[in-house]
């Protein structure tokens, strides 16, 4: 695949709420490929910074500088949230919804349905509603809708938090496919043990600002910083 979208420019980003600042001021550089995984401490921002990014939040200033046109950018670019929102509708028609938005030609549509269906185990399920599946099952379909439609840029808010290890370790090859297909991936969590796992870089957020960024063999392995040293021997940083 051949990202258009990226890399994109961030300076200045700022979000104030309630007279608080909640991320930034900050710059970064989002280059066209990496699976870049976010980590800090519970409010450091890392959620903020996704929503931020995806242009689901609101903010207080700051230029994002794509390499496209504002309505490819949004349309090229996808976001799975920790809880997993479903249609009340069958797995079949949560997974056709977002191919009937992006104008997928229709006699790719149920072919594209069934791959996905299969890469996450619910052939047997496309005709029940959605909301009877189990929260694996629900992520793992989350993760299928956003990336049925072959997004050069994926968001991913703590995937995993509410998962048991064998839906964890599903939707960490689901993933690690779709980078080797050359997905551009930005997701926070709270396992550092996902965060090795997965990071080709990685960003470290403390209080909203960011603290220390580099490629994973760096940043895990000799961190720079006094708290990303700390936080990676599991201390307690705030
Ligand atoms: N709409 C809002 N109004 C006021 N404060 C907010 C709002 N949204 C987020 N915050 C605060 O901003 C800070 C950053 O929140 P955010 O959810 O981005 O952090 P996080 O790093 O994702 O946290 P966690 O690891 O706990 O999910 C927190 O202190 C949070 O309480």
């Amino acid at each position: 695949m051949v990202n258009k979208i990226l890399p994109l420019a961030v300076q200045g980003l700022h979000v104030r709420r309630q007279g608080r600042d909640i991320l930034g001021p900050l710059d970064l550089t989002l280059d066209a490929t990496g699976f870049t995984m976010v980590i800090g401490p519970n409010g450091a921002g890392k959620s903020t910074l996704l929503k931020a990014l995806h242009g689901v939040e609101r903010v207080s200033a700051g230029t994002l500088t794509w390499s496209a046109p504002d309505d490819d950018v949004h349309a090229r670019q996808s976001f799975v949230f920790q809880t997993p929102v479903m249609l009340r509708r069958t797995v079949r028609e949560n997974l056709r919804y977002p191919l009937s938005l992006t104008g997928v030609p229709k006699a790719q549509i149920d072919d594209r349905i069934h791959h996905w269906a299969s890469l996450i185990g619910l052939t047997d399920h496309l005709g029940q509603s959605a909301l009877r599946l189990s929260g694996g099952e629900r992520q793992k379909l989350s993760l299928a809708r956003a990336l049925i439609t072959e997004p050069e840029l994926l968001f991913l808010d703590e995937p995993c938090t509410n998962l048991d290890g064998r839906a964890t370790r599903d939707i960490e090859i689901l993933l690690l496919e779709a980078y080797a297909k050359g997905t551009r991936i930005v997701m926070a969590t709270h396992d550092l043990g996902q965060a090795r796992r997965l990071a080709t870089d990685a960003l470290f957020l403390v209080r909203g600002a960011l603290r220390e960024t580099g490629k994973a063999s760096t940043f895990f392995e000799h961190p720079q910083t006094d708290e990303l040293q700390a936080f990676l021997k599991g201390e307690i940083v705030e």
